[in-house]
């Protein structure tokens, strides 16, 4: 059963805020500690497009590979340089609140987990006002699918999404895969500063380009539909990683935690991060760096050190 809407619409601290707050809430750049919003924004658009520059130049790489027919249905991957199709994939879902963003400015991993052995794979999909999110939840969940039978020997599929790319990874625990016919080899899941219940941005300037109804919101919430999905966890072996920045606001903390507890009453093996020292933008950006505390939890989950 969903949760009832008597948990929905209960005590939630974001429904006694003024409009004024809650855009605050739900503005990542407003809670930078480091540098200005304007700055942060456009440190994370540089490393990450100066980390796909390199990658692109450095790697082995197979670049706009159509997942579907659907213009922007596209993805990267980037190899190591040993040759095998016997590879952790690791699959990255950016952020941008559904509206900005591109695979192009997203390859921050590429450098550390290419070297280690893993190859990165970036997923585009169609960003609002011209997508739909129910559009591109089944985009990503059609471009796992692809992903997983262009590379069916893979050694595991490791699927990361920051910020909005968080909530669309959630939302594949949510697919039913046997009816898409392919059920993706999912090892382990990286939740970074997601978002898992929508309702709280439907009166925020994030949803002036979404269009998102009070129904789309909740249709579209694995917060409020885990617990009854039909996809159960598949054993001990795919862990859930719910991470969120120290500098995140307050109401980004109350979804990872929420979301992170109800992991664990589905059944899922969770666990529940709140990294120091960075706040939403630097959690990502510094996974250009090997010696990242975060890049060094994800390379620990895929090649299974203690
Ligand atoms: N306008 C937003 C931008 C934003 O939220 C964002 C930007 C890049 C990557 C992820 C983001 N947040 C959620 O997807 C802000 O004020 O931070």
């Amino acid at each position: 059963m969903d949760a009832p809407q008597e948990e929905r619409k209960g005590e939630a601290p974001w429904r006694k805020m003024s409009g004024e707050e809650l855009e605050k809430q739900y503005s990542p750049s407003r809670w930078t500690v480091r540098r200005g919003a304007e700055e942060a924004l456009r440190t994370y658009s540089q490393i990450g497009s100066e980390a796909t520059r390199r990658a692109r130049a450095t790697r082995r790489s197979l670049l706009d590979i159509p997942y579907g027919a659907g213009e922007g249905e596209t993805l990267d991957v980037y190899f190591p340089a040993a040759a095998s199709e016997a590879l952790p994939l690791f699959v990255f879902l950016h952020g941008g609140y559904w509206q900005s963003g591109s695979k192009e400015e997203s390859a921050y991993m590429a450098g550390p987990l290419t070297v280690r052995g893993a190859a990165v794979v970036v997923v585009g999909y169609t960003l609002a006002p011209k997508g739909t999110l129910d559009q591109m939840v089944d985009q990503v969940a059609r471009s796992l699918a692809f992903v997983q039978k262009r590379f069916p020997c893979n050694e595991g599929m490791y699927l990361c999404g920051h910020s909005a790319g968080a909530h669309l990874a959630a939302m594949m625990l949510l697919v039913n895969w046997t009816e898409r016919g392919v059920t993706p080899n999912l090892k382990a899941c990286f939740l970074l500063s997601g978002i898992y219940d929508l309702e709280p941005i439907v009166n925020t300037s994030v949803n002036a380009p979404l269009h998102l109804t009070p129904e789309d919101a909740l249709r579209n919430s694995p917060q409020w539909h885990l617990e009854a999905a039909s996809a159960k966890p598949r054993g001990p072996a795919c862990p859930m990683l719910v991470i969120v920045g120290q500098h995140d606001s307050p109401e980004f903390h109350r979804q990872s935690r929420e979301f992170y507890q109800t992991l664990c009453r589905a059944g899922w093996r969770a666990s529940f991060e709140d990294l120091q020292d960075v706040d939403h933008f630097e959690m990502v950006w510094k996974l250009t760096q090997q010696d990242y505390a975060l890049t060094q939890i994800i390379l620990k989950t895929i090649f299974q050190e203690s």
